[in-house]
């Protein structure tokens, strides 16, 4: 905290918010995690979706109501599974379901936020783009890779198949749409290594550039 000459204290300044995004199996996760090595705090978005929807009664009485009981199995927890079989082959129930989902996922980032000290915080969504987050950030990186190696590790990741990663990628903002929209982006064709030292090379650069804005 900041002591002024009349010893009175000024607010510590906000966080800065860097959106952090890319289609599905880009690597964005993993940056993340490298970007947390740096020492940054990341709030993974999609994570922590999963756990509210779990969490927040009202939510899920909410989503209920759009997808039915069925969304929720006998233990009471957010059935995946039968939730992306419905949403991922229906455009209007997916966008409802992202703004069912996503005030209670903005309220719960925004208490991070206030809990953060760091200069810098990063925040991890695949939709940063679809939901007009970028607006509401500092910077955005964009992870990206070529579609067939993200199919591939996505497929080695979770056992879903072609066609299924394909179908979630299909509802994804296009690739060269969100190239066009960054200015700060890391390409993920090579291994772990390569895909770590790129990543402190931007961030490097991110912040160089933000400090001297
Ligand atoms: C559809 C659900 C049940 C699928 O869960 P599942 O565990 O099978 O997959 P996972 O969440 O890992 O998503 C798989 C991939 O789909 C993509 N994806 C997820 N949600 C969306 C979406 N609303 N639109 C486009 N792509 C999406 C992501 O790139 C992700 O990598 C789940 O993703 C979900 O409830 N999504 C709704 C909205 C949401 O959570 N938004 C997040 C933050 S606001
Ligand atoms: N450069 C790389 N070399 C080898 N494996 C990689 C590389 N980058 C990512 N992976 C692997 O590919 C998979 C997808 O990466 P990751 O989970 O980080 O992607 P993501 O963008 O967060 O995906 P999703 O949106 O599906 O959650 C993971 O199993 C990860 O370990």
């Amino acid at each position: 905290m900041d002591t002024t000459e009349g010893g009175t204290t000024s607010p510590e300044p906000e966080p800065r918010i860097i959106g952090l995004t890319g289609g599905i199996g880009s690597g964005k996760s993993t940056v993340a995690k490298f970007i947390e090595d740096m020492g940054f705090p990341v709030y993974y978005s999609d994570i922590r979706a999963k756990e509210i929807v779990n969490d927040n009664e009202i939510l899920k009485s909410k989503i209920v109501e759009l997808l039915g009981s069925e969304a929720y199995n006998e233990n009471g927890n957010y059935n995946r599974k039968y939730v992306a079989s419905l949403v991922f082959g229906n455009d209007e129930l997916l966008q409802k379901l992202n703004q069912t989902i996503h005030p209670a996922v903005r309220a719960d980032f925004e208490n991070w936020v206030s809990r953060q000290s760091s200069e810098f915080v990063f925040k991890e969504t695949a939709l940063l783009f679809e939901l007009g987050l970028d607006k509401e950030c500092h910077q955005s990186i964009l992870v990206t890779a070529e579609d067939n190696l993200r199919i591939k590790r996505v497929m080695d990741r979770d056992g879903k198949t072609y066609r299924e990663v394909e179908t979630i990628m299909d509802k994804q903002m296009p690739e060269k749409d969100k190239i066009r929209k960054t200015v700060f982006i890391i390409y993920n064709n090579d291994g772990l290594a390569e895909l770590r030292t790129e990543t402190e090379k931007v961030i490097n650069k991110l912040i160089r550039q933000e400090e001297t804005a």
